[in-house]
């Protein structure tokens, strides 16, 4: 085992709690952090999922063809542990999301789709005949899907999809066209050259009748030879900000034909076409991923502030006091703020994306035997959670690579690549502003009816929330209630804007986009109330835990409530009785939080436990070596691996003679 840097040897003795402890409560139990160490261990220890050359220095397609490599072995062994009854929903969740899955296949993977949304949504939206056709082979990765919806010419309005599968009643099939140039499917990860099989979302028409958007299973290439099927034109759409492994691809159709059992026909019972109970259950893998999503935020968020933290207590700059030793960074305030806050967030977010799981199953499970009362405030809170935890995490990630100064802008810190997979989440699975309307559509409908709203447990603060007026107290609670007054009066207010417009003559479609910026503001108001609430709630309810963690996770509680009550400082002084002594007293308190939290920050990053591998940061591994680490990994530049390149004889040589 290498050196360990002193400072951090230092910081690590600094600790007041047992990191172990942490671990296990953020892990489930000590029996979950086991099964995950086995689970690391068992892919990451596989010399196999290694690659010998860094993939920043491969070109777009040895990326891919790398990709594809390792994500067969990776799903190859995902089996072997299903196979091995060890094939737990976390398995997923880590292997394809944000920690294992990130750490194998640093730019993405083109497989993931299958997975996360090929195979959710036979199993959510194919009837008993269809699963028994389709399950087998999707579960055995005999076949590989994705999921094409969104089009060149629309993502988010999926109503305005142009892709047409027309009913040929002689046949018995239906007939799948790409009309214009904007029907082409565009985006589906995997879709490029991985996939040959997709669920497409397409407009259904029987008898010269449209019947809506409905998913198809559609095969797109030759099982044996991979060649595109007759009638299929497909193609990888290019170089992307980040996730450039992932092989997002179009898809056109020409006349091509399917059998008509390959419409998915959960709510559609009989063979001839039956309107389904809710057209918004043909969105349930939305929904799905959504909530899915909102786990790999703390993921990447603990990630990126692990690497953060753990620099910022080796890295030594400055003076902070006349001839005196050049301070940890880690000792400026500002960089404490930099950190801190989000070490916080990642509580935060796991807190909530847990009771979000949990949410989902009951409704999901309610919907099953034909419930769907609670479906809405589902869709509004996974939209809401969604938008604020992918902002909140790429904002997040970027902070933090600034808090790396010029080392945090090399992909060896590993910052670079998580923010191309983190902002890449503020844009899929529904555009975060979009999701966000979704949430105030909800929250203007229960403002306006409040009949069932003690029913609600997300919304049912806002019966009385209006008139919270409490004064000032250094507390949680006292933070939680006013935020929970500004959610409501910007519900309010938005609702009598909407109200206004109308009145003045408008059309209610006209009145709403005209207050859509305050509807915005609403929608993320109420989420950070609801994050707060459950970030408290599972602190308040941690019984057997030592009071040394306890004050810890306390501390992180307050931070978390006073860094999201000075964010917004003028929503408070607007709509609370806040006054500005209030805000004085918040932003001492934050200092002093700041100044608790210092000599456990090392501990608490170390208690999620993050294995070097999948932190792939120069900058953040356990042993503190930043320097040797960062010189060893400049030594891979292939530029590094000649003294002299052929440029010089050909471009800079004879530069340099002209010049004479
Ligand atoms: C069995 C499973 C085994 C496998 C296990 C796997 C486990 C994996 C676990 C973890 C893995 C984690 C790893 C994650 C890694 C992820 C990597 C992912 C890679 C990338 C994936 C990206 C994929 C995509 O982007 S797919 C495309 C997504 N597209 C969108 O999201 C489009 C966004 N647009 C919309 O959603 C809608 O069009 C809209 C909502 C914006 C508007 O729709 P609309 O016009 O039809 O609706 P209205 O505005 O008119 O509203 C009508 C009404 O309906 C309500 N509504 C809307 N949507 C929903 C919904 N989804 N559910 C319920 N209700 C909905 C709306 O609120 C309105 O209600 P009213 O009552 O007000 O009328
Ligand atoms: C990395 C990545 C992977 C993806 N993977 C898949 C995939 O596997 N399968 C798939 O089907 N799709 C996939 N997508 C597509 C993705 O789901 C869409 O890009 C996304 O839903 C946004 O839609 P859009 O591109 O049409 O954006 P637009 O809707 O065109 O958004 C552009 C702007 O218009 C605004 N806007 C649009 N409508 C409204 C409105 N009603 N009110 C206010 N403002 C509005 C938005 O806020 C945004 O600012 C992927 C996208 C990315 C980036």
């Amino acid at each position: 085992m290498a050196k360990i840097n002193e400072d951090l040897l230092k910081e690590r003795k600094k600790c007041s709690f047992n990191t172990a402890e942490l671990t296990h409560l953020l892990d489930g139990g000590k029996d979950k952090t086991l099964e995950r160490h086995s689970r690391e261990h068992f892919f990451l220890d596989d010399p196999e999922l290694r690659s010998k050359i860094p993939l920043e220095y491969l070109s777009h397609k040895e990326k891919y063809e790398e990709a594809v490599r390792k994500s067969c072995i990776l799903f190859r062994k995902v089996q072997e542990l299903q196979e091995a009854g060890k094939g737990g929903i976390e398995n997923f969740r880590e292997i394809l999301g944000g920690q294992l899955g990130s750490a194998i296949l640093k730019d993405g993977n083109p497989l993931t789709l299958h997975y996360v949304m090929f195979i959710p949504t036979i199993t959510g939206q194919g009837d008993f005949e269809q699963q028994a056709e389709w399950m087998h082979k999707a579960w055995t990765c005999s076949i590989i899907g994705t999921y094409a919806q969104t089009e060149l010419g629309h993502g988010t309005f999926i109503r305005g999809l142009e892709t047409t599968a027309t009913y040929d009643p002689k046949t018995e099939e239906f007939v799948l066209n790409s009309p214009t140039l904007t029907s082409y499917k565009w985006w589906p990860g995997g879709l490029g050259h991985s996939a040959n099989f997709a669920i497409v979302v397409a407009q259904l028409y029987t008898q010269g009748k449209c019947h809506g958007i409905h998913p198809f299973i559609v095969q797109l290439r030759d099982e044996e030879t991979h060649m595109p099927m007759k009638g299929i034109k497909i193609g990888e759409i290019g170089c992307k900000l980040g996730m450039n492994s992932t092989n997002n691809g179009y898809l056109g159709f020409e006349n091509y034909r399917i059998p008509r059992t390959n419409l998915l026909m959960k709510n559609n019972k009989d063979g001839t076409y039956v309107k389904s109970p809710s057209s918004k259950l043909t969105y349930g893998t939305m929904i799905f991923v959504r909530v899915v999503l909102v786990q790999d935020c703390a993921s990447y968020m603990k990630k990126a502030v692990t690497i953060a933290t753990r620099y910022s207590a080796v890295r030594h700059q400055s003076e902070m006091k006349p001839n005196c030793p050049e301070p940890q960074i880690i000792d400026y305030v500002t960089q404490q703020y930099k950190l801190f806050p989000y070490i916080a967030m990642s509580f935060a977010f796991q807190y909530s994306a847990s009771w979000l799981w949990d949410i989902y199953n009951n409704v999901t499970g309610e919907l099953e035997s034909g419930q769907l009362e609670n479906l809405p405030e589902l869709h509004a809170l996974a939209c809401c959670l969604k938008a604020v935890g992918t902002a909140d995490c790429a904002a997040g990630v970027e902070t933090l690579r600034l808090a790396c100064g010029g080392h945090g802008y090399m992909t060896a810190s590993n910052l670079p690549s998580t923010y191309g997979l983190a902002t890449a989440m503020c844009t899929y699975e529904g555009e975060n502003t979009v999701l966000l309307l979704q949430t105030a559509r909800y929250l203007i409908k229960i403002w306006q009816n409040k009949k069932n709203i003690q029913n609600l447990p997300t919304v049912r603060y806002l019966d009385n929330a209006l008139f919270n007026n409490r004064s000032y107290e250094k507390s949680v609670s006292w933070i939680l209630s006013a935020l929970q007054q500004v959610a409501a009066a910007k519900i309010d207010l938005a609702n009598k804007h909407i109200n206004d417009r109308v009145r003045q003559g408008k059309a209610y479609e006209d009145a709403w986009n005209e207050t859509s910026i305050e509807l915005v503001a609403a929608a993320d108001a109420h989420c950070r109330t609801f994050l707060l609430d459950i970030f408290n709630l599972t602190v308040n309810n941690f019984q057997s835990i030592s009071p040394e963690l306890k004050a810890v996770l306390t501390d992180l509680l307050e931070l978390y409530a006073v860094h999201t009550a000075i964010r917004m400082t003028g929503d408070l002084l607007r709509f609370t009785n806040t006054i500005g002594k209030d805000v004085e007293a918040l932003q001492l308190w934050l200092e002093e939080l700041l100044a608790k939290i210092r000599p456990n920050a090392i501990g608490i990053v170390d208690s999620f436990d993050i294995r070097d591998e999948v932190l792939g940061s120069a900058l953040g591994a356990y042993d503190g070596n930043v320097y040797e680490r960062l010189f060893a990994e400049a030594q891979k530049s292939p530029l590094n691996h000649e003294p002299v390149n052929k440029s010089f004889g050909l471009y800079l040589k004879p530069f340099l003679k002209n010049n004479l």
